[in-house]
């Protein structure tokens, strides 16, 4: 069995192309950055460690890799993969889809087998943005019968995976806790399971509560912390007015999850606390400006600070942190993130409040807006 991942880093060697190997896939990377793929073509196998007090190594071997830049190559992986999965970013998705799409039409021609392309992203309905990008590259003929032999379901990955800095360009760390949700009602039946996967028929409140708990207080810290001087999320979460605004964000984003899917509350919190001492594990060093890269990214309509925010409004709840983090969010401006840059860039040449409603798609003059905007000022 062979298992094509566009994205051969952090999440594609520290997650899902451990996974795959784990479950018995014979795991082949797609990647742009030449030195990586040509590194994991000459040493076909590479080293996770687990960073807890075991420091547990973890050898994957039997992986290869392909220059993503060469379509033929991208087409031919595609059209011989049991399952396709990517790790590249949510909005390169568009950029891995040609190929995918020639791919797809090289299998048309070899018999049609059924596939599953698996977007692991940090975004609500990834797979399916990936299928629609697909289908695009596909006349209305091909696109009917690529339906009938390609499912892209959607997935909710979990787990904290930093910047790597070794000797070994192959070495990744990750931390010990992970959680892979698909999404089982997109998938053709019968069809072999991932070890370590939890399969499920609704995953929204899954994917929701993911990205509204992890990612919203992962950029709650980041962004603060970035505005503190600080340069890792542990240094960060050790500062107590930091820690404050993560609660806070997380007690307004629960209490919206536990209105909108009945979770139970305790159960909440104790998900709450946990990532919280994720957040704070000590055998991680986890840069500030990663986790807060992309804020035009994470201040859009549905990522993980407005949804929540004008969701938790509409049923009447609290948001003021989340507010304060928008606000925040603002403020990133590392000269090395390209979406920082640019969201600088529109601040300086519109202003706050119509920068802000650009990147997150409300009103100006909309409650939110003007809110974010009051805490933008008193920051
Ligand atoms: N790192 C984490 O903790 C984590 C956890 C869960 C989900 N995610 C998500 O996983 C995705 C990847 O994140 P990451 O941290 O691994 O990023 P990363 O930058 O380490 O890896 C992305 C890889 O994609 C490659 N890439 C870029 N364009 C490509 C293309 N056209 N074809 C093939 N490869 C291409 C890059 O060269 C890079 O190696 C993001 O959507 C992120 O939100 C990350
Ligand atoms: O990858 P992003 O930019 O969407 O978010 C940054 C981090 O919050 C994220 O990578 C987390 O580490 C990850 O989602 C944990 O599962």
């Amino acid at each position: 069995m062979k298992a094509l991942h566009f994205g051969a880093g952090n999440i594609g060697r520290g997650f899902i192309g451990l996974l795959l190997s784990q479950s018995g896939y014979e795991v082949v990377f797609s990647d742009v950055n030449e030195s990586l793929v040509q590194t994991i073509q000459q040493r076909g196998s590479y080293t996770v460690t687990i960073a807890d007090e075991s420091g547990k190594q973890i050898p994957v071997e039997g992986v290869n890799a392909i220059d993503g830049r060469d379509p033929a190559a991208v087409a031919e992986a595609v059209a011989s993969a049991d399952m396709v999965t990517t790790a590249v970013g949510v909005n390169i998705l568009k950029h891995i889809a040609p190929g995918i799409a020639a791919g797809l039409k090289l299998r048309m021609e070899r018999g049609a087998a059924p596939l599953h392309v698996i977007a692991c992203e940090n975004a609500i309905g990834a797979s399916t943005q990936l299928r629609e990008h697909v289908m695009g590259h596909l006349s209305l003929e091909e696109q009917q019968k690529a339906a009938s032999f390609a499912a892209f379901p959607d997935s909710a990955v979990d787990r904290i995976v930093p910047l790597q800095h070794h000797e070994d360009p192959l070495a990744v760390t990750v931390e010990p806790f992970y959680e892979w949700v698909i999404n089982r009602s997109q998938m053709f039946s019968g069809s072999q399971e991932i070890q370590g996967v939890h399969y499920v028929d609704d995953l929204i409140p899954y994917i929701e509560r993911k990205l509204f708990t992890v990612n919203t207080g992962h950029c709650s810290a980041a962004y603060a912390g970035y505005r503190k001087g600080y340069s890792t999320i542990q240094e960060a979460m050790k500062d107590e007015e930091v820690a404050g605004l993560v609660t806070g964000a997380l007690q307004e984003t629960g209490s919206m999850l536990v209105r909108a899917y009945g979770f139970d509350p305790a159960e909440h919190e104790n998900y709450i606390r946990t990532i919280m001492d994720r957040f704070r594990n000590p055998y991680l060093s986890d840069e500030v400006v990663r986790v807060g890269r992309s804020p035009i990214r994470k201040l859009s309509p549905d990522d993980r600070l407005v949804r929540p925010a004008l969701r938790a409004w509409e049923q009447g709840g609290a948001f003021e942190h989340l507010t304060e983090v928008m606000a925040l969010a603002l403020k990133f401006d590392f000269a090395e993130d390209p979406e920082a840059v640019k969201l600088q860039g529109l601040i300086a040449d519109q202003g706050v409040r119509q920068a802000f409603a650009e990147v997150s798609g409300l009103d100006p003059d909309h409650m939110l807006t003007e809110k974010v905007l009051k805490a933008y000022n008193h920051q």
